[in-house]
């Protein structure tokens, strides 16, 4: 019997180890099925248990009666076994109850293994994750140095600029710092989750300790109730000892479990250590970048230094420069101001030269003029027409010299005539050609000269077209004023002009104003009442013409006067006598200094005789007028180029009204107009033979004294009007004019034979 107690006394002993070690291993995750294991035999240990106790009393009684005797020692011993028996059945019972207790026990530990394996789970994810941060912040620091590195090449490729590099140094550490500063942070934080894994498993291994602690105090308990069992319950000792080999392979399992934590926490010091070599690396390396772009820095130093300097210099030179600006202001205002009284001085000079020359070039103008003489023939021959050439009698009867412009031949009655006059103008001559020959009499005018330009011939000839031109080819009027208008826009900033227009008709010895609102209004001449003596037209329309629309304006109107007063325009315009007058005031700004100067522009009535044309009754009376008129500027033209003391102004309202025009200093310019036709042989032969005596007589006026005291003793004019008080006897020029009597017949042909 006490082997069979030692024996289950050994088996319990075992069987608390291996309860000690179970317990011990509870919360590990692969011992789940070891401890159903460990339930299932240990349901078969209570089975066999269950087995023996139903044998053992059996036994025991058989025993008992098989050894009846109250003497034999061994009916006591039995006894005493059989008391004993009973003991280790109640501890036997009491165990069970522990058992079962301990199995009931085992559910609610099963949460608590489940959590732990959790929390195993969870530490060994979040390892991974520490692993995986740890790549993770082993490439942020890898890519922020390349970064740097490329901002630091592209900070170097820059150009040099102060802002650029100050930003620039600036930048660049305070992102490594930060890297630093977040790299440190999650080191910090990734040594709480190490700690705090640290204190995982310490509360772990105190779980361990109690629960070692409890598989010591049921083995204790199992000692207990090994003193005292029996050792006839052999099963009991082998479940005992059952149970001391689950203990064991608890213990075991525990071991591994030791093995397993430790070889963990190798594993995850060595992840942390890596980790902490990989953050070190990275630092180093952020460092070594922290040293270059310091060392960059360091090198860009000097450079920032002097364009600090430079920009201290220019910051300085800005706040100068106001002053600066002044003092060079004031300075350029004084250079400027010295200039501009050199140059006013020097211009004031030039001012001094350039009237100088002024004056000197209108003297030498005047004394060419005067050479020439004030009163210049031209000739102008105006083209064939088509019915003229058509004609049958068509011939060439002008020639002109090729080398002499001045030259013009007439055959007429198979004679040849040379005619020298101060111009002549071919047919083809044009009408710019024309009026470049007179532009120097018109510009003289603005000089304060009184001019008179007279197209003279015989209807037909070409007088209004040299003078008023056509539309598209305007003549000498229109050109006029357009070179004025120049002249005194080019005078403008010293001289200030205004020209003013006044057109008049002499239509039998009638002044009629052109430009007035009545065209039928007559005009007078009378004396100015201040005493001067100088003539003046009352009611005398002045238009002021500024611009080519107010020419055109004046043409016009001038134009539908002339023609309201009559049936047939070209004929009454052949009739009369058309003056356009324009005057130029001027006024020296600078100097005050004033002129005024007029330009008579003359298409005058056709100067063919009436014998010819055989007028009568009004034609008649017209062409006395006409007659009257011309024979008159004749006697003018003579008496002052003989500088004979009286001119015979008043004879006629044309002589009359040019009387300030005609006498003094002022300029007379007659273009003889001639026709090619030789139907018109005779009027051109007088025509050319009264420009040829003009500018004779002209020419020779410097020996006029003689001449004009041997002109004195020739008859006057059958025309000139002896009774007029101021028109002495002076010798007309034999004007190829026309005479209204067989008297005047006899008289002009006695002219002509003069010629
Ligand atoms: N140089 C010229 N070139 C071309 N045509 C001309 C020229 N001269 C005159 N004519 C033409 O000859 C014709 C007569 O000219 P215009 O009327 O000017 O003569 P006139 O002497 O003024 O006559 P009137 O005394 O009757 O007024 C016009 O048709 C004109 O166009």
């Amino acid at each position: 019997m006490f082997w069979q107690v030692e024996e289950l006394e050994v088996k319990l002993l075992d069987r608390t180890r291996e309860v000690e070690r179970l317990r011990s291993e509870l919360g590990a995750t692969d011992l789940e099925k070891q401890l159903e294991l460990l339930v299932v035999e240990n349901e078969q240990l209570k089975q066999q248990l269950k087995s023996w106790r139903c044998l053992e009393p059996h036994n025991i009684d058989a025993a008992a009666k098989t050894c009846n005797c109250s003497h034999c020692p061994y009916s006591q011993d039995a006894e005493k076994m059989r008391r004993e028996l009973l003991h280790s059945k109640s501890q036997s019972q009491q165990r069970e109850r522990s058992l079962a207790d301990l199995e009931q026990d085992m559910p609610r530990k099963s949460p608590r293994v489940d959590s732990l394996m959790w929390q195993l789970h969870d530490s060994t994810h979040q390892q991974e994750d520490y692993g995986q941060w740890q790549g993770e912040a082993e490439h942020k620091p890898t890519l922020r140095s390349k970064q740097c590195e490329q901002e630091l090449a592209r900070q170097g490729a820059a150009p040099p600029r102060v802002e650029f590099v100050t930003q620039t140094v600036k930048a660049d550490p305070t992102d490594s710092h930060r890297a630093l500063a977040e790299v440190q942070t999650k080191n910090v934080a990734l040594q709480e989750q190490v700690s705090g894994q640290r204190q995982l498993l310490r509360e772990l291994q105190t779980q361990l300790h109690e629960s070692q602690r409890n598989c010591a105090q049921l083995r204790t308990q199992v000692r207990v109730c090994d003193l005292g069992a029996p050792k006839s319950l052999n099963t009991y000792i082998n479940t005992c000892f059952q149970i001391l080999v689950y203990e064991e392979e608890l213990q075991r399992a525990q071991g591994q479990l030791e093995v397993e934590m430790q070889n963990l926490e190798e594993e995850k010091n060595k992840v942390i250590e890596e980790a902490f070599m990989r953050a070190e690396s990275q630092m180093k390396a952020v460092h070594e970048n922290l040293a270059g772009v310091r060392i960059n820095l360091m090198s860009l130093q000097p450079a920032l230094r002097t364009l600090t300097c430079d920009y201290n210099s220019l910051k300085r030179q800005v706040q100068h420069f106001p002053y600066m600006l002044d003092k060079a202001i004031t300075e350029a205002k004084h250079e400027i101001c010295q200039v501009i009284s050199e140059v006013s001085s020097t211009n004031q000079e030039l001012l001094l030269k350039y009237k100088k020359e002024m004056n000197l070039r209108k003297k030498c103008h005047n004394e060419l003029v005067r050479l020439k003489g004030n009163i210049r023939v031209f000739c102008r021959v105006r083209p064939i027409s088509q019915d003229e050439k058509d004609a049958a009698d068509a011939r060439i009867l002008l020639s002109f010299d090729s080398d002499d412009d001045s030259i013009l031949y007439l055959s007429s009655k198979g004679k040849v005539m040379t005619f020298e006059l101060d111009k002549v103008f071919p047919p083809q001559a044009t009408q710019e050609e024309v009026f470049k020959e007179v532009q120097s009499l018109v510009t003289s005018c603005i000089d304060g000269y009184n001019v008179c330009i007279f197209a003279y011939g015989q209807t037909g000839s070409g007088k209004t077209y040299t003078m008023e031109g056509e539309t598209d080819n305007p003549g000498i009027n229109q050109r006029a004023l357009h070179l004025l208008f120049s002249e005194v826009r080019e005078k403008a900033p010293d001289w200030n002009y205004k020209i003013k227009v006044s057109m008049v008709e002499i239509y039998n010895e009638t002044l009629r104003n052109l430009l007035s609102e009545s065209s039928s209004a007559k005009l007078d001449i009378r004396m100015k009442p201040d005493g001067s003596g100088q003539l003046y037209v009352p009611e005398l329309t002045e238009f002021p013409v500024q611009s080519l629309v107010d020419i055109k304006q004046v043409f016009e109107l001038g134009r539908m006067n002339r023609a309201t007063a009559c049936t047939n325009l070209n004929e009454h315009s052949s009739r009369s006598h058309a003056l356009l007058i324009i005057t130029v005031c001027g006024l020296n700004i600078t100097t005050g200094d004033r002129t005024q100067g007029k330009l008579n522009l003359v298409d005058l009535a056709g100067s063919e005789r009436i014998s010819k044309s055989g007028a009568e009754g009004t034609r008649l009376r017209e062409a006395q007028c006409i007659n009257k008129s011309l024979a008159a500027l004749g006697d003018v033209i003579n008496a002052l180029r003989s500088k004979h003391p009286h001119v015979p102004f008043r004879n006629s309202r044309l002589t009359y009204l040019l009387q300030d025009s005609l006498s003094g200093d002022s300029k007379t310019l007659m273009m003889v107009q001639v026709s090619p036709s030789p139907s018109n042989t005779s009027e051109s032969l007088c025509s050319l033979k009264f420009a040829q005596r003009v500018r004779s007589l002209e020419l020779s006026s410097a020996s006029a004294a003689s001449r004009k005291h041997e002109n004195l003793s020739t008859p006057s004019s059958p025309t000139h009007d002896h009774t007029e008080v101021d028109s002495p006897p002076v010798t007309p020029i034999p004007l190829p004019i026309s005479r209204a009597s067989s008297t005047v017949h006899k008289v002009e042909e006695s002219v002509y034979r003069n010629f």
